[in-house]
C-alpha cells in the first residue's frame, strides 16, 4: 500500500517517516511540505542515509497518482482544502489536524468557517478503542488531539459511574513538541527551562473536543473543566482526572474490563509516568479512589499516541490490516 505524507518537514511529520520507514506494509511514495525546496536530509538531518525519498511541493493531483492514502500532518484550516481534494480524488486520508474532529458546529465556534462541508459528517473520530468498528470501513479519518486522546482512555470508563451534578477536572500536561516546530514566546528555551505554567485554563479548544466525545460516546453531557500545563520537557504527556463517584465502586475492575482486549492501553498498579510511554503507542492509565473521590491518571507520548503512532493504527485499521503492526512498542528507558 503506497502513502503520502503532506507537512513531512514538521515535528509529526518526521515521527510518520520513522514508523512508515519499517512498516510492513506501507510505502512512503510521496513526501511534501509548503515548498519542495529542500532535501529530506536538509529538513532532517537524522535522516542523512535512512531514506531518499524526494520532497515535493505538495500537490494533490501528484499524491493522487502515487498514492492510495495521506497522511496530512498540516496545521489546522490547511488541512481541509487538501483533504477535500484528495477525496474527490479517491485518495484514503487520515488527517492529524482538528479539522475533521468535531462537529460543524463546535467546530466553526472553536476554530473558523468549515470549507469541506461536504466530508465532515463522514469522517470517523481516530480513537481506535472506541471506534474501531467504523475505523474499519472509513475513508476519512479525524486524529483525535493528543490531550483529548490522554483525556477521554481516561475518563470514558468512568463516566457511567460519575456523579453528574459534581464537576470533572482534566489536570493535563504536556511537552513542548506538541506546540509544533514554529517557535513562540512560551516555547522559547530561556522561558521555558527548569519553568512549568498553566495556560487557556478553561478556554482551550481541547475541552469541547473532550466534552463532545464523551456526549457522543456515553450519551452523558458533563461540565468538563480542562487546564492544560506546559512541561520544560520536548516529549511526553501526564494527564490527572480528577471527579466524584456516584458509589464506593471497585475502580481498578472496571478499568481493567473497560480495555480487556486493548494493545494499546496498559494498566499500571502505580501512578503513571512520562518515560514509560515516549516513543511508543502505548497509553499507560492508573486509577485510585478515595471513598467518593476518583483520581484517574494517564500517560502517552504526544507525538506518537497523541498524534503520528495513532494516525498509523488508524491507517491499518483502514486498510484491513492488524492494528498494531509496524506500530512502535519499546520506550525511550531510561
Ligand atoms: N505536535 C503534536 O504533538 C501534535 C500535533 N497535532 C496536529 O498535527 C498537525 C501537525 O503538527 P506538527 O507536526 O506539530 O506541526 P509543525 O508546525 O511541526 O509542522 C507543520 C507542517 O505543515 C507543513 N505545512 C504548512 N502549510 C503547508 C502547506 N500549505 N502545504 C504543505 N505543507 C504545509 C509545514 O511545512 P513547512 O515546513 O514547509 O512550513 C510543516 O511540515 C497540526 O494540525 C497539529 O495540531 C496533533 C496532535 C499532537
Ligand atoms: C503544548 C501545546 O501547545 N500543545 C498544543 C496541542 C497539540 C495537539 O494535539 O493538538 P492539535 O492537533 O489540536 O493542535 C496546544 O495546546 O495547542
Amino acid at each position: 500500500m503506497n502513502v503520502a505524507i503532506i507537512g513531512a518537514s514538521g515535528y509529526t511529520g518526521l515521527e510518520l517517516i520513522k514508523i512508515l520507514i519499517n512498516h510492513p506494509k506501507f510505502d512512503i511514495t510521496y513526501i511534501a511540505n509548503s515548498s519542495g525546496e529542500e532535501t529530506l536530509e536538509e529538513l532532517h538531518p537524522c535522516l542523512k542515509d535512512v531514506l531518499n525519498v524526494k520532497v515535493q511541493k505538495a500537490d494533490a493531483k501528484e499524491i493522487s497518482k502515487v498514492a492510495d492514502l495521506a497522511f496530512l500532518a498540516l496545521p489546522h484550516k490547511t488541512s481541509m482544502a487538501f483533504a477535500k481534494e484528495l477525496l474527490e480524488l479517491g485518495v484514503k486520508v487520515v488527517d492529524l489536524s482538528a479539522d475533521y474532529r468535531l462537529e460543524l458546529e463546535t467546530y466553526e465556534k472553536h476554530y473558523c468557517p468549515h470549507e469541506d462541508k461536504e466530508h465532515i459528517n463522514e469522517a470517523v473520530y481516530g480513537l481506535p478503542e472506541y471506534y474501531k468498528k467504523e475505523l474499519k470501513e472509513a475513508k476519512l479519518v479525524a486524529n483525535p488531539g493528543c490531550y483529548p486522546t490522554a483525556s477521554l482512555l481516561a475518563l470514558l470508563p468512568f463516566v457511567d459511574f460519575i456523579e453528574e451534578k459534581t464537576p470533572i477536572f482534566i489536570d493535563a500536561k504536556s511537552g513542548v513538541s506538541g506546540a509544533g516546530k514554529k517557535l513562540s514566546e512560551t516555547s522559547h528555551f530561556v522561558h521555558l527551562n527548569e519553568n512549568i505554567h498553566a495556560y487557556n485554563p478553561f478556554k482551550h479548544r481541547h475541552m469541547p473536543e473532550i466534552q463532545e466525545k464523551v456526549k457522543l460516546v456515553k450519551s452523558k453531557e458533563f461540565q468538563i473543566n480542562f487546564v492544560p500545563h506546559l512541561l520544560p520537557i520536548t516529549r511526553g504527556m501526564l494527564v490527572s482526572v480528577y471527579a466524584t463517584l456516584k458509589d464506593e465502586i471497585d475502580v481498578e475492575k472496571i478499568l481493567e474490563e473497560s480495555y480487556k482486549n486493548s494493545k494499546f492501553v496498559r494498566i499500571r498498579k502505580t501512578p503513571v509516568d512520562i518515560k514509560s510511554t515516549a516513543g511508543t503507542n502505548f497509553c499507560d492509565i492508573f486509577v485510585a479512589r478515595n471513598g467518593k473521590a476518583l483520581f484517574v491518571n494517564s500517560s502517552i507520548d504526544n507525538l506518537l499516541r497523541g498524534a503520528s503512532s495513532q494516525a498509523v493504527v488508524n491507517a491499518n485499521l483502514m486498510c484491513g490490516f492488524e492494528e498494531d503492526e509496524g506500530i512502535p512498542k519499546i520506550a525511550y528507558v531510561p
